[in-house]
């Protein structure tokens, strides 16, 4: 799951502010009661869809540097290409936020020490992620170590 937020509306999005998108409908009809009761319904295009075609989408039509907040919530290994194609579209000053950055506490463990397939799998990709972020030069981030671990970090040039 992706979302994407603006503060003002674009040609792309004229009325909704926000922008969800999965390819699995089952995960936005799950959170879609709440949106509902909330009142907020109005304000948020769903897209049943594969992030990267719609980034891509958003980028060739002129969305770079349009949205306040970005946040991701996708395959860990997917994680570095989605940097790359977020930190587009945020604008300068903008907050990107990326969820499961402690992976399970996995991320300060050694190998030797990890069980879990799963969180093997993908324990690689959020450790070169992590030292990817805090060593880029345009962004400012901290690792909340909130849940599983939220990074969020602002866009500077
Ligand atoms: C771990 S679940 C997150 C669910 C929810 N945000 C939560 O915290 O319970 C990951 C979600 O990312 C979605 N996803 C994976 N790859 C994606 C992509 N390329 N574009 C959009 N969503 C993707 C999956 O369909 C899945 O719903």
């Amino acid at each position: 799951m992706l979302l994407l937020y603006h503060s003002t509306s674009t040609k792309q999005v004229p009325i909704p502010r926000s922008i969800a998108i999965d390819p699995d409908k089952e995960a936005y009809e799950t959170g879609s009661p709440f949106i509902n009761k909330a009142g907020m319904h109005h304000k948020i295009k769903f897209i049943p869809s594969d992030a990267f075609l719609i980034l891509d989408d958003l980028i060739q039509n002129g969305e770079e540097g349009s949205f306040d907040f970005i946040l991701v919530d996708a395959y860990k290994s997917d994680y570095l290409k989605f940097h790359e194609l977020t930190l587009k579209l945020v604008k300068i000053g903008g907050i990107i936020a990326y969820d499961n950055t402690l992976w399970y506490g996995s991320v300060a463990e050694s190998e030797k020490e990890i069980v879990d397939d799963l969180i093997n799998k993908f324990r690689n990709f959020v450790i070169e992620f992590n030292g990817f972020l805090a060593a880029n030069p345009r962004v400012e981030s901290s690792l909340l170590s909130v849940g599983d671990g939220l990074t969020l970090f602002r866009r500077l040039y």
